[in-house]
């Protein structure tokens, strides 16, 4: 079964709704790859009305952190419940900026991801290593790890699309050659084949994040296990189409 082509935005902490709205109006007019999947992840704050003005049925909206209780004295929390109720159905869970900045551990990471699915929301999985685990030569050791520890959480990953994105490709204008990329990604696939099964190892997107841009975005399209993208800087610009229609 071919694998469908994935284009996340994520907005991280940027956008008001002036700059929102021309992002969603770009994108309503715009003549989107009708193969490809595409979800955008504005500030919680702005879900709602990014959904309203959003005019693309192949373009769903994203939350970019849910917790796991269902509700209750967890101040600047959002649970699943309410996301649903939204017609939220998409999150980004482990971003390593989550995992770095606010201290989120692979163990609390699983929780999270296994609740929101648990729920009926799908997860974008992130998952990459920092600079000197690379220069060590230990990246794929360090990404096998972070699945091992969401894979004591959840059996069930037809609702999940895992991102690579290495840490020192994010933000910083530096990214990952093809070759890097196809990598780990490969060795994530086989890393699914081997502790999950054949059939997930087949039909999990695997989503390449760091610095892809509109010129970075078909060479890498191109590598057998790089099945879309996770967006930050570039899902802010006119050029996140092009990256949409990298197959184009
Ligand atoms: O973190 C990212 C997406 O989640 C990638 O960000 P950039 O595309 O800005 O490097």
């Amino acid at each position: 079964m071919a694998r469908k082509f994935f284009v996340g935005g994520n907005f991280k902490m940027n956008g008001t709704r002036k700059d929102l709205k021309a992002i969603v109006d770009n994108l309503n007019n715009a003549q989107l790859d009708p193969n490809a999947e595409v979800v955008i992840a504005p500030p919680a704050l702005y879900l709602d009305f990014v959904k309203q003005n959003l005019q693309k049925p192949n373009v769903e909206v994203a939350a970019q952190n849910v917790f796991n209780k269902p509700n209750g004295a967890f101040t600047g929390e959002i649970s699943a419940t309410q996301l649903l109720d939204l017609g939220v159905k998409w999150v980004i869970l482990g971003h390593s900026e989550r995992r770095n900045e606010l201290g989120e551990s692979d163990e609390f990471i699983a929780s999270k991801t296994k609740y929101a699915l648990d729920n009926g929301i799908s997860v974008i999985w992130c998952c990459g290593e920092s600079k000197d685990t690379r220069q060590a030569g230990e990246t794929i050791k360090f990404v096998e790890n972070q699945l091992a520890a969401l894979a004591k959480e959840i059996n069930d990953w037809k609702n999940v699309v895992i991102a690579y994105e290495p840490i020192w490709a994010i933000g910083t204008g530096l990214v990952a050659t093809k070759e890097q990329a196809q990598e780990v990604h490969a060795a994530i696939r086989s890393w699914l084949k081997q502790n999950v099964s054949d059939k997930v190892a087949e039909e999990t997107r695997i989503l390449y994040g760091g610095s892809v841009n509109a010129k970075n975005c078909k060479d890498l399209a191109k590598e057998q296990d790089i099945d879309g993208f996770l967006v930050g800087g570039a899902s802010l610009k006119p050029e996140f189409v092009d990256i949409i229609n990298a197959n184009l």
